[in-house]
């Protein structure tokens, strides 16, 4: 709220002259209380002074002598009749807000102008919900972030995306670890509360993401850390393909930790829909929207999976993106959002839940009706395509 008037005090909107009553004025000294016809000079921004009732900018005035050889002041130039009016080319104290007046409702996510808006309310500081700090740990001796890998090796595809997601989903990146794929390292880095990271604030994460170890092999040392460290499982995997390893842990100092598995299309689905409500809730940020869109391709069944397809549009038709297998990346990349498809499949044109990408464009809302094909004349309906359709023709 407003600290006090804003402006708090009546100033000159005009280089001028500030005047009391009719002309013609009799100069009086800058900031003297003005008697009817006097007047004083004035600068935009300035302090009008008591007795001061409008501003005759410079532009009208003129300045001359009378009969005595006094100075006397009338309006000139391309003043109008009656000018100036009372009140003219003043700012009037408390015409922007009146001390008390709200000026940033609590929640409302702060922008540029709001602290100017702040500052101008007489605020030196704000006290605001920060956004989580969120520290990367990526595991698994196989991987290397540079270079072409070897066989048995693969190619880093967290380091470069996840800072980058983390700060598009509220967070602030706090660096990244990166640890074989023995328990000793696990443990240490999940331990470790203050890893030194060059360049980010040395404050405790508010969350931890690691990837790969969410497996049941003899190197997925994820759950068996977190029990050792005294935490407890918040969400130990969850029904979903891919991603369905996914795990939300608590440590007893408070940090979360979220598990990505290690494949690089199951870890983003994973992050999307755990850890992006994870992020929002911990900054005040707001849940991803999940909507309908209609499907363009028949989706078979697969019971008891719920599956996260990414997807594209065409024609306001969602249809599944290629190259989609938990390792990949390349599906992901080009696509418009992802459909969340229950385990009874979907009719081509039926409504699915959908949710857009972090870095994407919210998804369009679907049109009122969703065209369908019409069987042609003496002939059975073509059976819609089973599966994922290629597009590509129609798009050149
Ligand atoms: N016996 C079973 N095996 C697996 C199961 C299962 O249920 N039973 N689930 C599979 C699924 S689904 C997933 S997802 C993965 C989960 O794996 P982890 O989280 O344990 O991850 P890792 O085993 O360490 O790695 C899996 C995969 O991902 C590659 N990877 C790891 N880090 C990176 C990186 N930074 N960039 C690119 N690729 C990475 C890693 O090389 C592996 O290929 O488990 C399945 N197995
Ligand atoms: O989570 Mo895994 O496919 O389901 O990669």
């Amino acid at each position: 709220m407003a600290l006090q008037d804003m402006p708090h005090y009546a100033s000159s909107a005009m280089d001028g002259w500030v005047v009391n009553g009719t002309g013609p004025w009799i100069p009086a000294e800058p900031g003297t209380r003005l008697a009817p016809h006097q007047a004083s000079p004035i600068v935009t921004g300035g302090l009008i002074p008591p007795g001061g009732k409008a501003v005759l900018r410079s532009e009208n005035a003129v300045l001359a002598e009378d009969d005595d050889g006094l100075p006397i002041l009338t309006t000139g130039g391309s003043a109008r009749p009656g000018e100036p009016r009372t009140g003219q080319h003043i700012r009037k104290a408390g015409e922007e807000a009146l001390e008390g007046d709200l000026l940033v409702a609590a929640g409302v996510e702060l922008n540029p102008a709001h602290l100017a808006l702040a500052a101008l309310g007489g605020y030196d500081e704000l006290r605001v919900q920060g956004k989580p700090l969120v520290r990367l740990l990526l595991t698994g001796s196989e991987v290397v972030a540079q270079g072409l890998p070897v066989p048995g090796q693969v190619r880093d595809t967290f380091g470069p995306q996840l800072p980058a997601v983390v700060t598009m989903l509220g967070g602030i990146p706090g660096g990244q670890q990166k640890i074989g794929d023995s328990y000793p390292e696990w443990l240490a880095a999940l331990e470790d509360v203050v890893p030194e990271v060059p360049g980010v604030p040395d404050l405790p994460a508010d969350v931890v993401i690691t990837t790969g170890g969410t497996g049941p092999s003899g190197t997925d040392h994820l759950r068996r850390a977190v029990a050792e460290l005294g935490g407890r499982l918040l969400v130990d995997g969850v029904a979903m393909r891919p991603g369905h390893p996914a795990v939300l842990a608590e440590l007893p100092d408070g940090r979360f930790v979220l598990g990505l598995p290690g494949n690089p299309l199951a870890a983003m689905m994973a992050l999307c829909t755990v850890g992006a409500p994870l992020l929002a809730a911990l900054g005040h940020g707001t849940m991803p929207a999940v909507q309908q869109v209609p499907s363009g391709t028949v989706i078979e069944p697969d019971p008891g999976r719920t599956r996260l397809m990414p997807f594209r549009l065409l024609y306001g038709m969602a249809s599944p993106a290629q190259h989609t297998g938990p390792g990949m990346m390349r599906g992901l990349a080009s696509a418009d959002g992802v459909m969340v498809v229950p385990p009874h499949g979907v009719q081509l044109g039926e409504p699915v839940p959908a949710f857009a990408l972090p870095w994407g464009p919210p998804i369009p809302a679907p049109e009122a009706t969703p065209a369908k094909a019409k069987p042609k004349s003496g002939r059975a309906a073509a059976k819609p395509p089973a599966g994922p359709v290629d597009w590509s023709a129609l798009l050149g």
